[in-house]
C-alpha cells in the first residue's frame, strides 16, 4: 500500500519523538509499504522563528527564515531512518525532484504539482526509497521558497496523497484522533472513530484544527485519511478515519421560503429579542431555515407553506413585546447555498457568487455567509438563472 505519513510539530517535538516516528515509519516500510513522509517543524519552531522576526522582513525573506523549521525536521528524520537501515532521502524546495509548486503568493499550481508528484511516486516505487518532504513549504516558478500558510503541512500531505495516488494519508499528531471536544480544554473527550469530511470541515473551520481546513479539499472518496496519536506507534492502524469526498456543493432549496421580518428600533439595544421571537416560532413548531439580523430588524426564513402561521405568531409577539413595532412577510423567496473548501474568508468565492448576479441584474435579497458556506436569497422566479450563473462561476 502507498501511504503518505505526516508528522505534526508535536509528534517531532524532541529527540525521543523523532525516534518514535522513525520506528513507526521503518516498521511500515519493513512490512512492504511504500511510505512518503511529510514533516512539520519540530515542536513550536515555526512560532519561535516568526516571533524572532522583530524587524521589517518581506514575504520572501520571511518564507526563507521560517522554512528552517521544516528543513531541520526532514534532515533529522532522514538521519533517524538511515540509522534504522532505511534508505531515505530528504526533499525541500530547491531539490531537483521537489514537487510542490505555487505562484509567488503561495497558490498551488495544480497541474505542475500533480505532474511532479506523480513523477515522485513513480521514482520512489522504482528505487524503493523513502522520500521525507518538508511540509508547509513550496517553491514558486522562479525557484523561491513560498509557504502554504499556517498549518500547511496537512495540506502538503493530503494534496500529495491525492496526486501520488496514495491509498492512505496518516496525520500523526498529539491526540488520539478527532475527539468529541478539544482534549486540551474539555474533560473526558473521546475519540469519534469515524467522521465525514463535511462534519470535520465544519469543525476545523471553527478552530478544531486537528486537520487544517485547507487540507480537506484534497480528500478524495477512495483515499483514506486517518488522524492518529504519535504514541500509538503503528502508522497503519487506530485513530479517526475521515470518510467521504470533499465537494464544492451548490444546493438550491426545492420549495420556496417566506421571509418574515420583525422591525423595531429598540432591537439593537435590547438583549433577548432574537431569543423571544425564535421561541414563539419554536412553540408553534415552525422550523427556521435561516436568520439574518440588522440594527433594527430580524428576518426569519421559513418554509412558505407555514408563512401564514408564522406571521400570526410573530404578530402576537410584536403586540406583546415593546421592542418590536411591526412584522412583514416577503413570499416566494429562493435560496441557493454554496458550501465548499474555499468558502472560509475567501473573498474570491464571494466575488464569484455576487458579481455574475450583479452583472445580470439579478437582485440579491439577502446574503448570509458563514465560515463554510454562502447562502444567497433571491426572488423565486430568478432562481434558475441564478443557479446557472453561479454554477458557471464557481
Ligand atoms: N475536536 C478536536 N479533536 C482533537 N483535537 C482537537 C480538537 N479540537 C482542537 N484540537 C486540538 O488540535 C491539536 C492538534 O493540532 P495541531 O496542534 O496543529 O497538531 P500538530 O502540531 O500535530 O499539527 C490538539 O493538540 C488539540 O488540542
Ligand atoms: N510548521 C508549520 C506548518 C504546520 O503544519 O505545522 P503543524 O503540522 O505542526 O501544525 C506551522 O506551524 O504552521
Amino acid at each position: 500500500m502507498r501511504v503518505v505519513a505526516k508528522f505534526g510539530g508535536t509528534s517531532l517535538g524532541n529527540g525521543d519523538r523523532v525516534n518514535r516516528a522513525a520506528d513507526s515509519i521503518a516498521d511500515a516500510v519493513n512490512e512492504g509499504h511504500e511510505v512518503a513522509v511529510v514533516a512539520s517543524a519540530m515542536g513550536s519552531t515555526t512560532d519561535f522563528l516568526l516571533d524572532a522576526i522583530t524587524f521589517e522582513a518581506d514575504e520572501a525573506d520571511e518564507a526563507e527564515i521560517v522554512s528552517m523549521g521544516e528543513r531541520t525536521s526532514v534532515r533529522m528524520l532522514k538521519a533517524a531512518l538511515g540509522a534504522r537501515g532505511i534508505d531515505a532521502k530528504f526533499l525541500e524546495p530547491g531539490t531537483e525532484d521537489w514537487p510542490v509548486i505555487t505562484d509567488e503568493h503561495g497558490q498551488v499550481d495544480v497541474e505542475e504539482t500533480k505532474r511532479r508528484a506523480k513523477q515522485l511516486a513513480a521514482d520512489m516505487a522504482a528505487k524503493g526509497y523513502v522520500p521525507v518532504l518538508t511540509g508547509f513549504l513550496a517553491q514558486d516558478h522562479a525557484g523561491n521558497v513560498t509557504t502554504l500558510g499556517r498549518g500547511g503541512s496537512d495540506t502538503t500531505a493530503v494534496m500529495l496523497g491525492n496526486y501520488m495516488d496514495a491509498e492512505e494519508v496518516v496525520i500523526i499528531t498529539d491526540v488520539e484522533g478527532v475527539m468529541t471536544g478539544d482534549p486540551r480544554v474539555v474533560e473526558g473527550a473521546r475519540n469519534v472513530g469515524e467522521i465525514t469530511v463535511d462534519e470535520l470541515r465544519n469543525l476545523s473551520f471553527r478552530g478544531a484544527e486537528v486537520v487544517a481546513p485547507s487540507a480537506l479539499s484534497y480528500k478524495t472518496g477512495e483515499m483514506v485519511v486517518r488522524v492518529a496519536h504519535y504514541q500509538h506507534g503503528d502508522l497503519l492502524d487506530g485513530g479517526t478515519k475521515i470518510e467521504g469526498q470533499f465537494e464544492n456543493l451548490i444546493d438550491m432549496r426545492e420549495e420556496p421560503l417566506a421571509c418574515l421580518t420583525a422591525a423595531g428600533r429598540a432591537i439593537r439595544n435590547t438583549p433577548g429579542v432574537l431569543s423571544d421571537l425564535s421561541a414563539v416560532l419554536a412553540d408553534a413548531d415552525i422550523n427556521v431555515d435561516a436568520v439574518s439580523s440588522g440594527m433594527d430588524s430580524i428576518s426569519f426564513y421559513v418554509d412558505a407553506a407555514v408563512a401564514e402561521r408564522a406571521e400570526n405568531v410573530l404578530h402576537q409577539a410584536v403586540i406583546d413585546l415593546n421592542e418590536v413595532s411591526s412584522v412583514t412577510v416577503d413570499s416566494d423567496v429562493a435560496v441557493l447555498r454554496i458550501t465548499g473548501g474555499e468558502a472560509s474568508g475567501q473573498s474570491a468565492l464571494l466575488e464569484d457568487v455576487v458579481v455574475p448576479l450583479a452583472d445580470e441584474h439579478v437582485e440579491i435579497l439577502d446574503l448570509i455567509t458563514s465560515a463554510t458556506s454562502i447562502a444567497v436569497f433571491l426572488e423565486w422566479d430568478d432562481r434558475e438563472d441564478a443557479l446557472e450563473l453561479i454554477q458557471d462561476a464557481v
